[in-house]
């Protein structure tokens, strides 16, 4: 175990947690796919900046709160492989943090639709 190890080392620590995510998680790859399609949905709408530092926001706070998860999950299936309440209760509660910060982004992606179509909240009247 390295403690205390180089800025450089631990960013590829954190690249290596990227890949597993990517690689083992059909969560991580369909966020990541909303991702692409909230940026999509920018560039056409031509949302004012603020929108954009929005959707960083909350798209970084669902990738961390699924690596988070993936991470109690790991731990949970290695401690524990058989079924358990309690185990079944912290991946549960992982869960419902991912599940809390998705409804938020797709209230977002609403709101936005809204602004845009009203021509408000900073979105020039598109007809
Ligand atoms: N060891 C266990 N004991 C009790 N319940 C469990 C256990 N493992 C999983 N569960 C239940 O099954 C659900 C799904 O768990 P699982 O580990 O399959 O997550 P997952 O579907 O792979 O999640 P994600 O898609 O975020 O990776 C949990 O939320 C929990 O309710």
């Amino acid at each position: 175990m390295r403690k205390n190890a180089p800025l450089w080392r631990r960013g590829r620590y954190a690249l290596a947690g990227l890949e597993s995510a990517v690689r083992g998680e059909a969560s991580f790859r369909t966020e990541l796919g909303a991702a692409v399609l909230g940026i999509a949905l920018l560039v056409c709408t031509g949302a004012p900046l603020l929108w954009w530092a929005l959707f960083i926001l909350l798209m970084a706070a669902i990738l961390a709160a699924e690596l988070l998860n993936t991470a109690i999950e790991t731990l949970a299936d290695r401690v524990e492989p058989e079924l358990d309440p309690f185990i079944g209760r912290a991946k549960d509660l992982g869960a419902a943090a991912v599940f809390i910060l998705s409804v938020a982004a797709i209230l977002l992606a609403a709101c936005l639709l809204l602004a845009f179509f009203q021509g408000g909240a900073g979105f020039a009247p598109p007809f």
